[in-house]
């Protein structure tokens, strides 16, 4: 049993210390902000859901913590004058408190409230009592109450269940920051052994950076063992549309940028009736012919660099946006190293075993480091930025968490020092050693979404050509020259709550091409009904592939083996029965699931039993690979 005795404020007092020594909650501030000072501000920390979730502080944090603490004095959460003056009782206080749990245990919180109450009066020395209290009243939502229990035990005796619950009530009010120095307490009173401890922290962290985004949605992201994950916040139904999002940072593809010409900062088509013809068929047409074309064609106006000439933009805007974000560090035109980028870009990847491919170009990385360079810039250093500047800077990014088996570098040197040479080129140095090409290679390889416009200049010509058409050579050499549709305009990019939706082999979203704000973007969509709660699965993968290929691709590439629905109720292959794991004896393989081709089984029991207990949930007829 503890010794502290309450005093008048509120505060509890510890053996023979003044009230004076007790510290208040802005005192308690003021040594969090030193502590929020000086931690570590690691942007790159590893993906391993709440282990490797990072709980640094953001640059910043301090001043809101301050004006977090501002709002709660304002709104009297620290009053202390509530509490009725008994005679000590220690053995009545603990019956009550007994009575209190016991009405607690039965869902009778509001009397399990007096009865704390009665405890805590009778005996406000007893810490426990206080805790219980703070949780009674955070169950009944009297944040007020709860919070004032809370900073009624001086924090140097405060157990770590109450850095908890007021962690909790801060969250719930909105109050993020301050909620983060609670909950990071609790965490570092017990070492990083409390599992609650780091997943509140998590949770409240995804409050505060997820709730703006989803604001208006019928989604919500919260913290799962897998990291970040979507869920619905009420019933969908299929094909309804649950977010939109738009790119934080992206570029074309190379593959795609050879074949059709795109604005490089939005992905607005700027392919012409040149691009597509050909400049040879296009001379060999007549002026009729010509004519036809160019009325149906879009106008496509394209603004390229003018220092460069390599970067083509579809209007002003798009330009001044790029050069700002990032190609004021990547003109050739101004830093010479960055020609070699894009040579690269433009000869094709093939020969790179893969490490660039329809998602993601190596464009999208320089882009990064070259965002990252302008936000340090923006912040107005003079001189060598800080390590706090530098954790300003990178903000944006910290979000997209990215683990992968280390050592793609190695496969990839001459771009490693492609960009080395590109960063040591540029006004503020970035140093790009192998762990941070690593680093940033899988944070692009784990979350880039590919994208592009749903609509495309052709498009518009084909709508337009088919409307005015009319019988005649002319039309129909015109119609004889055009040969299908143009190779997508593809881009990766990296989005804020797109990347947040996990994996399933089953998915139960769509991800679609669409107009955000009037520039491409992606639409998620509802494949099927889903209810209140549930997650959003999207796919990483080829789909199509058996369970053993699907697996591998997926740990390769994001560093998880998949145990998704379909992948528990499916087998390897023939010669072990997917529900008990039996081996098949040589040369007499176990029957396959008729439907799927994706189950073995020893026995008609053995097929029964897992069809009941979630085959049928995923059994249909999947495309062959
Ligand atoms: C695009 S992120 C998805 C959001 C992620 N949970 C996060 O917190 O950043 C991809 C990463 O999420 C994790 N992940 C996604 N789907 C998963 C699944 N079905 N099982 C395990 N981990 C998964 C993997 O670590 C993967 O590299």
């Amino acid at each position: 049993m503890a010794t502290e005795t309450k005093m008048s404020n509120g505060d509890v007092k510890k053996g023979g210390k003044s009230a004076e020594e007790t510290m208040s909650m802005s005192e308690l501030l003021e040594k969090f902000k030193s502590e929020l000072e000086s931690a570590g501000q690691d942007d790159n920390a590893e993906f391993n859901a709440l282990r490797l979730c990072s709980q640094d502080p953001y640059p910043g944090d301090a001043e809101k913590a301050e004006e977090e603490e501002a709002w709660l004095q304002e709104h009297s959460y620290t009053d202390p004058a509530w509490m009725m003056e008994r005679e000590r009782d220690p053995t009545a206080a603990a019956m009550e408190a007994e009575v209190a749990q016991v009405l607690r245990d039965t869902g009778s919180h509001e009397k399990a409230l007096e009865h704390f109450t009665l405890a805590l009066e009778l005996d406000p020395g007893v810490l426990d009592y206080w805790a219980l209290r703070a949780q009674a009243n955070f169950t009944m939502k009297n944040y007020r109450e709860a919070f004032r229990d809370c900073i009624s035990v001086h924090k140097d005796i405060r157990p770590v269940a109450m850095w908890k619950i007021g962690g909790r009530v801060l969250s719930s009010l909105g109050q993020y920051v301050l909620s983060e120095v609670w909950l990071r307490r609790a965490s570092r009173l017990t070492e990083g052994n409390d599992y609650e401890a780091l997943l509140l922290f998590q949770q409240t962290r995804i409050h505060r950076f997820y709730d703006p985004l989803t604001e208006g949605t019928s989604v919500q992201v919260r913290f799962t063992k897998y990291g970040r994950a979507v869920f619905c916040s009420e019933d969908v139904e299929e094909g309804q549309e649950l977010f939109r999002d738009t790119p934080v940072i992206s570029a074309q593809t190379d593959d795609s940028a050879r074949a059709h010409p795109a604005c490089s900062h939005c992905a607005v088509s700027l392919l012409t009736a040149e691009d597509y013809f050909g400049l040879d068929t296009f001379r060999k047409m007549n002026k009729a012919q010509k004519a036809i074309i160019k009325k149906a064609w879009p106008k496509v106006t394209s603004y390229p660099c003018p220092h460069c000439k390599r970067e083509k933009y579809c209007s002003l805007e798009c330009r001044t946006h790029a050069w700002r974000q990032h190609h004021c560090h990547l003109c050739p035109s101004i830093n010479p190293p960055a020609a070699k980028l894009y040579d690269f870009c433009a000869k094709g990847t093939t020969q790179e075993k893969g490490m660039w491919n329809s998602m993601f170009s190596p464009m999208i990385m320089a882009r990064i480091w070259a965002n990252i360079l302008t936000r340090v810039k923006e912040l107005g250093v003079k001189g060598e930025p800080t390590k706090d500047d530098w954790a300003r800077a990178k903000e944006p990014y910290r979000r997209f968490l990215g683990f992968g088996v280390s050592g793609f570098v190695k496969q990839i040197p001459k771009m490693l020092k492609i960009m080395q040479a590109i960063f040591q080129n540029t006004e503020i140095k970035y140093k790009i050693d192998e762990l941070e090409f690593e680093r940033r290679y899988y944070q692009v390889a784990c979350n880039v979404q590919s994208f592009g416009p749903p609509c495309v200049t052709w498009h518009e010509f084909v709508a337009e050509f088919h409307r005015t058409s009319r019988p005649g050579e002319n039309h129909r050499r015109v119609a004889q020259e055009m040969r299908g549709e143009p190779k997508d305009v593809t881009f990766g990019g990296l989005y804020a709550l797109q990347s947040s939706l996990n994996h399933s082999c089953d998915k139960n979203v769509d991800v679609m091409d669409g107009m955000v704000d009037g520039k491409p973007g992606v639409v998620i969509r509802a494949k099927q009904g889903i209810k209140k709660g549930g997650e959003l699965y999207t796919t990483y993968i080829d789909t199509s592939m058996q369970r053993p290929q699907r697996r591998a691709w997926l740990y390769r590439a994001y560093h998880f083996w998949c145990e998704c629905e379909r992948c528990k109720f499916e087998g390897d292959d023939c010669s072990i029965c997917t529900q008990c794991e039996k081996k098949a004896p040589k040369d007499e393989p176990f029957s396959v699931c008729s439907r799927c081709h994706r189950a073995w089984y020893c026995t008609p029991k053995c097929q029964k039993v897992a069809w009941k207990a979630g085959h049928k949930k995923i059994c249909k007829a999947w495309p062959s690979t």
